[in-house]
Parts: structure tokens; sequence; C-alpha cells
């Protein structure tokens, strides 16, 4: 089984290997929505994978980081593309989240990335 939880920040950035007059080598913002998934059996007497709330407190402090932000400062984020962003979390939320499944990021309301581990 597979749960999930939602979350949501606000952060700026550019494209800095985009061609020539792209729109996204330009400073712009968007309102990340990221989508944090665990995988794991749902065993009793707990009847869950595990508890939301200790998935949202694993995710809170790599949140912070990204909260408010311009994601281009950030160390292993200078080119700061959803796919990028999505495996930036992975590492360094794998290690306290064993189950941890995927790592959905939506930039916009119609573009974004699931990232499963590996490539
Ligand atoms: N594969 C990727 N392509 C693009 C990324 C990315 O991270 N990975 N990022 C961008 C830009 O950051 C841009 O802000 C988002 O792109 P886009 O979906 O084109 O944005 P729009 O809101 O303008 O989309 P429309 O649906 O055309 O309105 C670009 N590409
Ligand atoms: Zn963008």
């Amino acid at each position: 089984m597979e749960i999930f939880k939602d979350f949501h920040f606000e952060a700026a950035h550019r494209l800095p290997n985009v061609p020539a007059g792209h729109k996204c080598a330009r400073l712009h913002g968007h309102s990340f929505q990221v989508r944090i998934c665990v995988a794991g059996e749902a065993s009793e007497p707990a009847g869950w994978v595990m508890d939301f709330g200790d998935l949202k407190a694993a995710f809170k402090p790599i949140l912070a980081q990204l909260d408010h932000y311009y994601l281009n400062d950030i160390e292993g984020l200078e080119n700061p593309t959803s796919e990028n962003l999505a495996r930036w979390i992975w590492t360094r939320l794998q290690p306290t989240l064993p189950g941890l499944s995927a790592v959905e990021i939506r930039e916009t309301c119609t573009s974004g990335c699931i990232y499963r581990g590996g490539n």
C-alpha cells in the first residue's frame, strides 16, 4: 500500500541552462506543490503504513530549507528544474524515511515531475 502527504512552498528560481531567450531564464516564482509518498504494509494493530504526522515531521526540516528562498542559491539546486528538485528532496529525505516511494513536484498547475529514485 502507498500513502502520501501533500505540502507546498513558495520560492523563486531561474533556469541557467535553458536556450537563449527562454522564458525560464528570467527570475520568476512558483507556489510549488510537493507530494511525498511512502509504501509499506498497513499492518495491525495500527492499521496504517505510518502516521501522517511522522511523515510530516520527517519532511519539515527539508521544507524549511526551500520555503521563501531563491532556489538557485541552495547547494545542489544551482539548476533548479522540477527534476533536480525532486532528486534533491529524495536524497535528503530517504535516510530518515526508508519507505519513501516517490517525490512528486508540481511547479505549476500543469507541469511537474515524479521521482521514484534511480534515474
Ligand atoms: N522538464 C522541465 N521543463 C521545464 C521546467 C522543468 O523544471 N522541467 N521548468 C520550466 C519553468 O520553470 C516554468 O516555470 C514552468 O514551465 P511551463 O510549464 O512551460 O510554465 P507555464 O505556466 O508557462 O505553462 P503553460 O501551460 O504553457 O501556461 C520550463 N520547462
Ligand atoms: Zn519556473
